[in-house]
């Protein structure tokens, strides 16, 4: 995304009479994501319904003013200067559910609120999630994925293989409801990557499922991530860093590379998993994309394969200083 601009002071006045309260000035956005690092929002709405976030992205697209939308901010990393526009932060958060048919506003997290829900009502198919921070939306932008259930693990689930249907405003800013082909799913990809449409809600067909065999994936999922990553509360980051390459994970190859612990200031390869970048205490963005760099060469000198960020980047970055070789 291109460094976003500041609204006019008119273009202020204007949105703040348009989008009312939830409407807030300079707001701190390092807390929000899970990595724990970015400078501050000019101006960040709160969207607490799919309404109020389709009319604030209706706005912000008819005022011209540059906007994000946040979800739980689990796949981003946001520079040291902020973002110098609009936030929308998605707090839309209802589920509902109806016979097999779980809806849900975007904003709601896949894991508690969509899981637990769907877990209550003996409905499988989302549970292979469980631990995962992500919303609605940020699940259906990358098609959210797990391995399938042990012992075999033999394959990759995604979360588009229950998605039934979904509401969102287009890039036209005209309302309506997709089917599941609509997304057009892939590893890490769905149509939204390159289209501005916006997920308000969305409806998973699930299957009838039983407690006892839902709770047992889940303990297990819980279990894999707890020994593999490391733990998001007392380190965080932003989860895989890059993609992966012909099927080759980006973590053996680091790994490969001999880069595990290696740091710039407090941004640090985990020393657990080489495919995240956790950040000790008060790691900047510039270091973040200064590890990030160095990674990439070292891993094509050793290997011969140039790491491409799995993570999005957000907002402005101060600039970079260059690791030597
Ligand atoms: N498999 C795993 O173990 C893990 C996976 N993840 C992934 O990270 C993501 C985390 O999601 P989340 O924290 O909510 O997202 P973020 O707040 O991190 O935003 C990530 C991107 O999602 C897009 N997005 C978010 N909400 C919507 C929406 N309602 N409609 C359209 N696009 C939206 C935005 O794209 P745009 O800029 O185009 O608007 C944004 O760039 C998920 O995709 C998840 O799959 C994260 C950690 C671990
Ligand atoms: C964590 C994320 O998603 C995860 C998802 O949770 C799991 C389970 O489905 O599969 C992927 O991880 P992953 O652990 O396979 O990540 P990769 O970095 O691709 O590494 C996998 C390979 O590297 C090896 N590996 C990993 C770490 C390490 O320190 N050393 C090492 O050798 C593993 O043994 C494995 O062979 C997703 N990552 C990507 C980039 O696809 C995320 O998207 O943020």
């Amino acid at each position: 995304m291109r460094n976003p601009r500041r609204p006019s002071r008119a273009q202020q006045r204007e949105l703040a009479r348009r989008l009312g309260p939830g409407l807030h000035r300079n707001v701190a956005l390092a807390g929000q994501t899970s990595f724990k690092i970015g400078g501050p929002a000019a101006l960040l709405f709160e969207a607490t319904t799919a309404e109020a976030l389709a009319t604030a992205v209706r706005v912000a697209r008819e005022l011209d003013i540059d906007y994000f939308l946040l979800g739980a901010g689990a796949n981003i990393l946001i520079g040291d200067r902020g973002f110098a526009g609009l936030v929308i932060a998605n707090r839309a958060r209802g589920v509902s559910v109806r016979g097999t048919f779980v809806t849900a506003a975007s904003g709601a997290l896949i894991y508690p609120d969509v899981i637990d829900t769907a877990v209550a009502h003996d409905l499988s198919g989302l549970e292979h999630y469980v631990g995962i921070p992500s919303t609605v939306g940020g699940a259906l932008w990358q098609n959210l994925h797990f391995l399938s259930p042990a012992p075999a693990r033999e394959r990759t689930m995604f979360i588009g293989e229950v998605l039934h249907s979904a509401d969102i405003l287009g890039a036209d800013n005209v309302r309506r409801r997709v089917d599941v082909d609509y997304f057009e799913f892939g590893y890490d990809q769905s149509v939204l990557h390159g289209r501005d449409d916006i997920v308000l809600s969305a409806t998973f067909e699930l299957e009838p499922g039983h407690g006892e065999a839902l709770a047992r994936i889940m303990d297990e999922n819980l279990r894999w991530r707890a020994e593999r990553h490391p733990p998001l509360d007392a380190e965080p980051s932003a989860g895989s860093i890059f993609k992966k390459i012909d099927g080759i994970g980006a973590g053996r190859l680091i790994d490969e590379a001999g880069l595990k612990g290696f740091a710039v200031g407090d941004a640090q390869i985990s020393p657990r998993h080489a495919n995240i970048i956790v950040n000790r205490g008060a790691a900047t963005a510039a270091e973040v994309c200064a590890l990030i760099m160095h990674v990439q060469k070292r891993v094509e000198a050793t290997t011969g394969y140039w790491l491409e960020p799995e993570i999005s980047f957000v907002g402005g970055f101060a600039p970079i200083k260059r690791i030597a070789a």
